[in-house]
């Protein structure tokens, strides 16, 4: 294994530096000519990770046939682009070819999680899931961070710990693939809601009470769909959830921060970019109804995100609930 092949050039240049420095083989791809024409001109990508320059030997370009002959490929564009993506790379690469996505959402349209979308499009590679709290800015200065592999196939997960695992990166195997998915895709709304609770110029008793009672959400969803409860205790649970409420470098909450400011969510999205928790709330929304699981947060910021309610209405209504036991087991609405 020498040849990765990296596409999407956010989060992506920052594990082809680490790639790179790891000694592979590394191109780095985005379907934009003005995005690879800046980060050769400049040496980094200035937009997006600013200050982080890319080592000598990674290879950039427009062209997705510089995947047909990688061993592995990153997947690192937003969800939305996971399956078109997926769609052209099944006439290009080798059914060999290991497969690791970094995206975090679930298709709007089919409520499908990203690995059974991008195995719809190519099931005969083997494909892993890369997950946790790893925020760009800090991966691409050899930071320390832990992520997650997972994957259907155990033995796929593995050779992602041996191959990516370095000095900066810890990576754990995890066999719960929709635990980890839905930990990734989840976090992102209460990321936004927490932003929400910065721009109402709440405190730290809020943004507890937020993370905690959103964990609740979270895991109970994921359990309905038939995850495990304790992977959302771990890295790609409560781990990323932590790093996306708490951190400048998140969109998310960028983009909350600024809908509690009394911009509208268009507006916070327009002006923040690739704002995952944005589509991934309509999801949730649909998902919770579709299970018939209560998920009180995740509606309230659905209202504010697409029903024009107001931030400090939503938070009004999540304190006025009716009484409730901590641990209540009974949160089935149907
Ligand atoms: N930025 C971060 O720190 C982390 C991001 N992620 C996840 O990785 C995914 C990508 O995130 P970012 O790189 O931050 O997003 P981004 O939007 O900043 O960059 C994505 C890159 O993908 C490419 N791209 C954009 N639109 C595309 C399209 N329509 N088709 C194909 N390629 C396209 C471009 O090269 C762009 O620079 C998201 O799902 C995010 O949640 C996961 C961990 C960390
Ligand atoms: O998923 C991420 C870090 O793990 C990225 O978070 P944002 O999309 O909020 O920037």
């Amino acid at each position: 294994m020498k040849n990765i092949a990296v596409l999407g050039c956010g989060f992506g240049t920052a594990l082809s530096i680490m790639c790179r420095q790891m000694g592979y083989d590394v191109t780095l791809w985005s379907p934009f000519a003005e995005e690879i024409a800046a980060i050769r001109r400049e040496g980094e990508h200035r937009k997006l990770l600013p200050g982080i320059k890319l080592p000598e030997g990674i290879r950039l370009t427009c062209d997705l046939s510089c995947t047909a002959h990688a061993d592995m490929i990153l997947l690192a564009v937003p969800s939305h682009a996971v399956r078109a993506t997926a769609q052209k790379l099944a006439s290009i690469i080798s059914p060999r070819c290991l497969l690791v996505n970094v995206a975090k959402g679930l298709e709007e349209e089919s409520l499908l999680r990203l690995s059974q979308v991008i195995a719809e499009e190519l099931p005969q590679n083997p494909l892993v899931v890369l997950s946790g709290p790893s925020h760009a800015e800090e991966v691409g200065r050899g930071q320390p961070t832990t992520v997650v592999a997972a994957s259907a196939d155990h033995n796929a997960a593995e050779a992602v710990q041996d191959l990516l695992m370095n000095q900066s990166l810890r990576i754990y195997v995890n066999d719960d693939l929709t635990g980890v998915e839905l930990g990734g895709a989840l976090k992102n709304i209460i990321a936004l809601a927490a932003g929400v609770l910065d721009g109402l110029g709440y405190g730290d008793n809020a943004k507890a009470a937020l993370l905690t009672r959103g964990i609740t959400e979270i895991s109970r969803l994921g359990c309905a769909l038939g995850a495990r409860q304790d992977t959302f205790a771990g890295l790609t649970g409560i781990g990323d959830l932590i790093v996306t409420c708490t951190s400048p470098h998140s969109r998310n909450r960028r983009a909350g921060i600024l809908i509690g400011q009394g911009k509208t969510a268009a507006e916070a999205v327009a002006a923040v970019g690739t704002v995952e928790g944005y589509r991934s709330a309509r999801c949730a929304y649909a998902l919770a109804r579709r299970t018939g699981v209560e998920m009180p947060i995740i509606e309230q910021v659905y209202q504010v995100l697409f029903e024009g309610k107001a931030a400090g209405e939503a938070v009004e209504c999540l304190m006025a609930r009716p009484k409730k036991h901590e641990m209540e087991r009974s949160w089935l609405t149907r």
